[in-house]
């Protein structure tokens, strides 16, 4: 990133606003209040906001619907038999994929036990996982159960690395390094593409490279990358992919995930799935005949048909991302999150009371900060609360903030370092 000089100051902060080409973005977005008063919004890590244009993307379904009724599977432009091709080409542009490697369908958890199923196969030694440790817990059950689903002992088989002691992020020449170690007992690496609680983002090229050197497949849980980081899955060669839209893909509460299958799987049909009717090749569907014929592509592992009404916002925040474009959120983004990173040090500094444990470098994280506690625990997300700061404590002594660059402005990061120049008093 560029040296920009920051400055802690409230006319630096306007300046930066006013030279942002993503300024406008933000009115298009509806802000909580806290305190009877608009939140400094720092939560898209857990939920993003609601773009304003949800609403008349939802009724317009609603009315095709209510006009349409069973026709509306197959009649109009939207005909619903058709509509998750709409997202293909903005997930494809987020995931840095081909449209055929993406399909938006059911969430997150679900996802990954369906591409565990083709993913994860152990065959005589060639049986264990290896993950990060502490990963989020739903990633964490969901490879035990596949584990236990295959016979084997979650113990032996999931390995689970840790930073070096005293360290809170993960090396890449640590987790290359045990790619190696495993070698050929290794069935599959499955890792957060951003690590949820520390903010850290892994080297996917790297670890696919290296999953692929020992001849063990490679996927990543992206719920905190997708819309966040810059991502290359088709070039990195990610065998497999899912994420949630929820976050920083702004499409609302426990909306639709999406999966990424790498091409080199679109025709293969010796890979095990479980499957349903809309996974099954499109022109044959309603011939109601026997006998599966997967879809090419991403489109071959969905189950059940589309959830339209979830479509329908996810779609409203996707044409918000087209329009923007990632390269233009990266670019606001890597200054957004270095301001909040110059301020915490600048305000903060050697107050002893926090610590930035996320990674310093931006090609290293996303917009999300972790602040390690070391004073005042949960005292301190609540002072900040009070004051109108949304963030979220993650147990056991974290407090996240991402600044997200389509609706967070500079001028709501300087507000956020004011407060913590206050709590600084407050908790020394
Ligand atoms: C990294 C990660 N994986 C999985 C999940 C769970 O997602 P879902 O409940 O949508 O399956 C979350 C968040 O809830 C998450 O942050
Ligand atoms: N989906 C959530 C929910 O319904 C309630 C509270 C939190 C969530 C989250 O998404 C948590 C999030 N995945 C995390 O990183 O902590």
């Amino acid at each position: 990133m560029p040296n920009l000089n920051f400055e802690f100051t409230e006319e630096f902060a306007l300046k930066m606003d006013q030279n942002d080409p993503l300024r406008s973005y933000r009115d298009q977005f509806y802000f909580p209040k806290v305190n009877g008063r608009d939140a400094l919004y720092f939560c898209g890590n857990s939920l993003g906001l609601q773009p304003k244009s949800v609403k008349t993307y939802l009724e317009k379904e609603l009315e095709n619907w209510a006009n349409l009724a069973v026709d509306g599977h197959f009649e109009g432009e939207d005909a619903w038999m058709y509509v998750r091709q709409k997202s293909k080409p903005a997930l494809a542009q987020i995931l840095g994929a081909h449209p055929h490697e993406v399909v938006a369908m059911n969430n997150l958890t679900s996802n990954l036990h369906f591409l565990l199923v083709s993913f994860y196969q152990p065959k005589g030694e060639r049986t264990k996982i290896l993950c990060e440790a502490g990963a989020f817990p739903s990633d964490q059950y969901a490879l035990e159960s596949q584990v236990k689903f295959h016979g084997l002992d979650p113990e032996e088989t999931i390995v689970e690395l840790a930073p070096r002691a005293g360290e809170h992020i993960l090396r890449t020449e640590d987790i290359l390094a045990k790619v190696k170690e495993i070698g050929s007992s290794l069935a599959l690496v499955m890792m957060g593409g951003i690590q949820y609680y520390s903010g850290q983002l892994f080297d996917m090229k790297d670890i696919t490279a290296a999953a692929h050197g020992v001849g063990a497949y490679c996927g990543f849980d992206l719920a905190h990358a997708a819309g966040n980081a810059p991502l290359k899955l088709h070039n990195w060669g990610v065998d497999f992919a899912t994420w949630c839209s929820y976050k920083y893909l702004n499409s609302g509460p426990g909306n639709i995930s999406g999966i990424f299958v790498h091409e080199r799987f679109a025709d293969d049909q010796s890979l095990p799935r479980f499957a349903g009717w809309w996974g099954h090749d499109e022109g044959q569907r309603f011939l109601m005949e026997k006998g599966f014929i997967p879809m090419h592509g991403a489109d071959g592992w969905q189950l059940a048909n589309s959830n339209i009404l979830a479509l329908a916002a996810h779609q409203a925040s996707l044409d918000l991302f087209a329009q923007a474009g990632m390269e233009q959120l990266r670019a606001k983004s890597e200054k957004l999150t270095g301001y909040l990173e110059f301020l915490i040090d600048e305000i903060s500094g050697n107050s002893g009371i926090l610590e930035i444990i996320t990674p310093r470098t931006a090609s290293e994280r996303g917009c999300q900060l972790s602040l390690l506690i070391h004073k005042g625990g949960k005292a301190v997300f609540d002072s900040w609360y009070a004051h109108g700061v949304v963030g979220d404590w993650r147990n056991p002594n974290v407090i996240r903030l991402a600044p997200t660059p389509m609706y967070n402005s500079f001028l709501d990061v300087y507000r956020f370092g004011k407060i913590l120049e206050q709590s600084l008093h407050d908790f020394a």
